[in-house]
């Protein structure tokens, strides 16, 4: 007996030695894991691909059919049921940078995406866009449900707020501005959800890679607290619900973008860094009863399809590294170029519905986020200018500006002194505005208004001589410089904000440009044309449209996008696929002035998916999946409105 109870002790003994050397090695497995996460994301940084998380909604309660399409989830891989295939066949994995499960809250989320939005205030353009079938959770991971609760908040919020922690974290050797444009994209028209007339008013993109400013005539507005923000969405939110309240949900019927614009200055170095980060919210495809779209219906929804459609050429067109990359096909593209051609760091969260049938969308969708991670832009960029590049920038700005005021005013003695300076006449260098300032005398005023030089430029052009000395004095004491949002006049009153010139600089101009003669609004590359300090957000927020849009008021449909038949949901893949590769016509008329095209040219897409039922027939074809649901929060009836979204967040 005793000798049973020593060898079972040993047992016991040799047994724990066992586990605590297989917990060892499953803990030495787990950092070599993550150690190899960090180097796949490191390598991924190098090669600048688009990072893809996908996100699977939780089923809603309300929903008959708690049966999900997705088998498996870990980490990185997804496997979803093929409906009507079986067996291998049947199922389908996919593999992205980040698989969230429906269990995964806002935080956990966030904190994933948490380093890229960051590196926006070390100087590097950002691009974060929610992707997915209508009612899969794009708003809500970008925004936050509809009834927001700080667990609730989504990334934009959260983004931020973050930022704001970390610039402070930073203020004392690093000074920073941070301002917000919110827009969207409806019937490929682009409108500034911070103006009052914003619906009404048709903005430009002007793709500038030098600061971000892509849209300069919407309104930027500076930030400085979590509060300016959450004031700063709900007036941009009311907007869009104004517009859309009897439009059944506007948001799932237009792309949202909220563009954040950091500049920092380092107040050892000089150096000035600029980031720009774009979260976008694309709106949601859903298939629609062919017989009642008509009319601007029909328009919208095709509107819808065409720039989603074009964001899938843009990014075949990267995935396969063509020499052409249609942009300029749709708004929505134009406006993301720099993120999806330039040198940013770029995010995409697809979205999943997890319910069983909606699993041809699903595969459709997570189809496309497997061709969108395969693309590879390149390593990001620092927009970084040291101290001394962006005084010699300005310089060259300032003697170039010299250079073409004394041109076209034919001063010989001006022009000849101007020619003198070589480095001056470069035409092609774009010239960030860190030589001149707005406090400077405007002894001038120029006549070309209407050139897309930048504010530099335009400013200097108007200075005279001696006015270009007084450059340099600016450039030798930048506290000379106004701060943002106060005129011109008290610049020199002021030099508390001193440290960012260059964005003041560009600002000042614009908030000037009504009743100053300096012709800065002529400056389409670089204004921002308004510019609200943060004392003036009650303002801003007091002139919001409350009128609405009326002409609106009508029910909304969703359009088929994608194919919807669930007996063949891997032929509708391929969908994607052919669209892809088919030419892509020219559907958009970016000159047209409200960027639309009346007809088409040609139909963008290949194929025209199979009613499903009686109920929904296939208006437009697919690129994007489309779900064989409605939207659960939204119950069952596609025409039906859609409770008007409120994700107005009060702290
Ligand atoms: N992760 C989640 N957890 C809980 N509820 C969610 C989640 N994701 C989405 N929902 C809920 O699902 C519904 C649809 O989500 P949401 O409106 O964000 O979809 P969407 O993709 O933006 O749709 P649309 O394209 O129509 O705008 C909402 O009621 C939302 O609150």
């Amino acid at each position: 007996m005793e000798l049973l109870q020593v060898t079972y002790r040993e047992e016991f003994n040799n047994l724990g030695k066992h586990l605590h050397s297989i917990a060892y090695a499953a803990m030495g497995y787990q950092r070599v894991l993550e150690e190899n996460r960090k180097l796949y994301n490191q390598v991924q940084d190098m090669k600048g691909s688009i990072r893809v998380y996908c996100r699977v909604r939780p089923s809603l309660s309300g929903q008959s059919n708690n049966l999900s399409c997705v088998e498996h989830i870990d980490d990185t891989t997804i496997t979803v049921l093929t409906p009507t295939k079986t067996g291998k066949e049947g199922r389908k994995s996919f593999t992205f940078n980040k698989i969230f499960s429906p269990s995964v809250t806002q935080a956990e989320v966030f904190s994933d995406t948490q380093p890229l939005i960051r590196s926006v205030l070390d100087g590097y353009n950002v691009c974060i866009f929610a992707y997915g079938q209508t009612g899969s959770g794009k708003t809500y991971t970008m925004s936050g449900p509809t009834e927001l609760t700080e667990e609730g908040l989504g990334v934009n919020y959260r983004a931020l707020g973050d930022l704001f922690e970390l610039s402070n974290q930073r203020k004392e050797t690093i000074s920073y501005e941070i301002s917000v444009q919110m827009l969207e994209i409806y019937n490929e028209q682009v409108r500034d959800l911070l103006a009052s007339d914003g619906l009404n008013k048709r903005l430009e993109i002007r793709n500038s890679s030098q600061n971000g400013i892509n849209v300069p005539e919407a309104h930027l507005v500076r930030v400085s607290s979590t509060s300016d923000v959450i004031n700063l969405m709900n007036l941009g939110q009311k907007n869009r619900t104004v517009f859309s309240t009897a439009m059944n949900d506007r948001s799932s019927r237009s792309h949202s973008c909220l563009t954040v614009h950091v500049q920092g200055k380092d107040l050892t170095s000089g150096s000035i860094i600029h980031g720009c980060m774009h979260l976008v919210d694309l709106a949601g495809s859903e298939r629609v009863d062919k017989s009642e779209v008509m009319g601007d219906r029909l328009k919208e929804a095709q509107h819808i399809n065409k720039s989603l459609s074009a964001l899938g050429d843009v990014i075949a067109a990267l995935a396969s590294k063509g020499s052409h990359v249609p942009y300029r096909n749709s708004k929505l593209t134009q406006l993301l170029q720099d993120s999806l051609g330039g040198q940013a760091k770029t995010l995409m969260f697809v979205h999943i519905a997890p319910e069983y049938e909606a699993s041809g969308e699903t595969i459709s969708t997570l189809k496309f986020a497997e061709r969108v991670a395969t693309v590879e832009l390149g390593a990001a960029k620092v927009n970084k200018d040291s101290g001394e590049v962006k005084e010699l920038k300005g310089q060259i700005s300032n003697l170039k500006a010299a250079l073409t005021t004394a041109k076209k005013e034919g001063e010989p003695e001006q022009l000849q002194r101007s020619q003198t300076i070589s480095i001056s006449s470069s035409p092609e260098i774009i010239i960030p505005s860190l030589g001149t300032s707005p406090s400077l005398p405007k002894s001038q005023s120029s006549s070309d208004h209407s050139s897309s030089v930048t504010n530099a430029e335009n400013e200097s052009s108007t200075t005279s001589r001696r006015d270009s000395l007084e450059i340099q004095e600016m450039l030798a004491n930048p506290s000379l410089w106004p701060p943002l949002g106060k005129p011109a006049s008290s610049a020199k009153e002021d030099n508390k904000d001193s440290a960012s010139g260059r964005w003041n600089e560009t600002l000042m101009v614009n908030k000037n440009d009504k009743k100053d003669p300096i012709p800065a609004a002529g400056n389409a590359r670089w204004n921002p044309t308004k510019v609200y300090p943060e004392q003036n957000l009650n303002k801003l927020t007091a002139n919001k449209n409350t009128k609405g849009n009326q002409d609106h008021d009508q029910q909304r449909i969703r359009p088929e996008i994608g194919s919807t038949d669930d007996s063949s949901d891997l032929d509708e893949c391929s969908e994607i696929d052919s669209v892809w590769q088919s030419s892509i016509p020219k559907v958009t008329n970016n000159n047209s002035p409200n960027g639309l095209t009346s007809k088409p040219k040609k139909q963008q897409y290949n194929h025209v998916a199979k009613p499903k039922s009686t109920d929904f027939k296939s208006a437009i074809p697919s690129l994007i999946p489309s779900p064989s649901t409605r939207k659960p929060s939204n119950g069952a009836n596609p025409n039906t409105n859609k409770p008007k979204r409120k994700t107005g967040y009060s702290k």
